[in-house]
């Protein structure tokens, strides 16, 4: 990890850069490969699955018997804890209904908004290299509350052909009406487009690597609505001298593992804490599995060293985490000054790990950046704000002139016509 002492806000951007391709690094190949989904459909599906999954399928349409046998392939033990996590991540997000608002904001004139959900929704489901079956759970329970109609899903397949059987098993458990198993860019262009096997959406959702991000973005430009850009995972950590290293090193390397291109931030006011951490990240990590991926993305990641907690804030609001952990006497202070994070985590208690799985919070978050103008997942995004209104006789006259005047000054004449009609008529009665 690079140490960084007291860097000056001036160069703050160059040393916060994340380690991922950009947009328009990828831009020419989503491009092309959207173009051939939009021209030959599943045959395209067919040749990028190929090309970049190594296996070629002729039909990637889940069947009822490879959920039947995933169903039986996912331990009692892993049940168990899905269904915790399911239950908690109902409930928050259950607890996000909002109920109609309505009023009556001048009198005869009857406004109110009411929630409707987004009929066909597509899931994303990361499977390169971890198959994220928790990200089912954060993506359909909250459609399914919704109200979503057509809840597809894609996701890579192994080398097999074959899905792994719990990502298999929580998308049936949640409602999931179709999988197929297809990845990367082409499981976001046929999403996008639609194909033969493969339903076009009005939204698509959900994380993935650089590729999938990028497609997405693409997919935005082409008439389908995204969550959001969710990409390579990050982590800051903010640490004084009341956390402890052992648990912060565990943090950050959860989030390294995701991939190479992860990166990991402390920022801390206290020097030994600094030290401390790094020793404790190398010891942790020569004993994981991933070792090899979490390395890399510890070589791109930083332990930065400020004076003071109001710098230590400027710091974190301008690089925006997709998760902040908060470890200081003066949590307070963070809690309540912190502008830009997908998703904050409070005291030496609540690892990030808590919100990938079980705690209740959605892990679809916004990365690179992307927190200082996007919400993570959460119930609305499944749905859509309406609004309605009902307008008496009364209510015409009450607001009527205003809307004469306003019309006449914009030039529009018929939609000054389209009351003065109406007054006309009620004041001859
Ligand atoms: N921000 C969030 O909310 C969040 C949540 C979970 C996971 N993540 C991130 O999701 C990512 C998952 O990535 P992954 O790779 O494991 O799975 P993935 O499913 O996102 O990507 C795998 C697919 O990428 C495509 N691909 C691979 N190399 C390619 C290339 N050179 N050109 C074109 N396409 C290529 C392949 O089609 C493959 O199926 C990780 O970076 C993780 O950090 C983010
Ligand atoms: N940390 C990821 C979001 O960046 C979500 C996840 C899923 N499984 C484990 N972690
Ligand atoms: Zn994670």
């Amino acid at each position: 990890m690079n140490k960084i002492y007291n860097p000056q806000p001036e160069n703050w951007s160059e040393i916060l850069k994340r380690p991922t391709q950009s947009f328009n690094d990828i831009e020419e190949t989503v491009k092309g490969i959207f173009k051939e989904i939009q021209q030959k459909g599943d045959q395209a599906v067919i040749k990028y699955t190929s090309l970049f999954d190594g296996i070629t399928l002729d039909n990637f349409t889940v069947t009822n018997e490879e959920i039947q046998t995933a169903t039986t392939l996912v331990s009692d033990e892993l049940k168990e804890a899905i269904a915790i996590a399911k239950d908690n991540i109902f409930k928050f997000h259950n607890a996000q209904q909002t109920s109609k608002i309505e009023i009556e904001t001048t009198e005869g004139v009857q406004c109110w908004q009411e929630k409707r959900p987004i009929s066909k929704v597509g899931l994303y489901i990361p499977g390169g290299s971890a198959p994220l079956f928790s990200t089912v759970l954060m993506l359909a329970i909250p459609a399914k509350i919704a109200g979503c109609n057509d809840i597809i899903l894609c996701t890579p397949p192994n080398k097999e052909g074959k899905i792994n059987p719990a990502i298999l098993y929580a998308a049936q458990l949640c409602g999931v009406t179709k999988i197929y198993k297809t990845g990367g860019i082409q499981a976001i262009g046929a999403m996008t487009y639609g194909t033969a096997s493969i339903d076009k959406v009005y939204k698509i959702f959900g994380p993935g690597n650089q590729f999938v991000t990028v497609a997405k973005q693409f997919a935005s430009q082409q008439g389908v609505a995204i969550d959001m850009p969710a990409g390579p995972s990050e982590l800051l950590v903010f640490a004084d001298e009341t956390a402890n290293p052992s648990f912060v090193a565990s943090d950050l390397l959860s989030q390294a593992e995701h991939g190479k291109d992860s990166q990991v931030i402390l920022v801390t006011t206290s020097k030994n804490i600094l030290n401390d951490v790094e020793t404790e990240i190398y010891k942790q990590l020569e004993k994981l599995p991933r070792k090899e991926i979490a390395q890399v993305a510890i070589s791109n990641s930083n332990l930065i060293f400020v004076d003071n907690d109001t710098l230590a804030l400027d710091l974190i609001n301008e690089y925006g985490p997709e998760h902040f952990i908060i470890c200081a006497k003066n949590e307070n202070y963070f809690v309540e000054k912190i502008e830009n994070a997908g998703s904050v985590f409070i005291g030496n208690y609540t690892p990030e790990s808590a919100g990938d799985y079980a705690s209740g919070t959605n892990h679809t978050l916004p990365t690179n950046g992307y927190s200082k103008s996007y919400s993570g997942v959460n119930l609305d995004s499944f749905q859509k704000a309406m609004t309605f209104q009902k307008i008496s006789k009364k209510g015409i006259q009450n607001i009527g002139k205003s809307i004469e005047i306003m019309a006449e000054a914009e030039g529009l004449q018929a939609h000054k016509n389209a009351v003065t009609l109406r007054l006309n008529e009620l004041n001859k009665a």
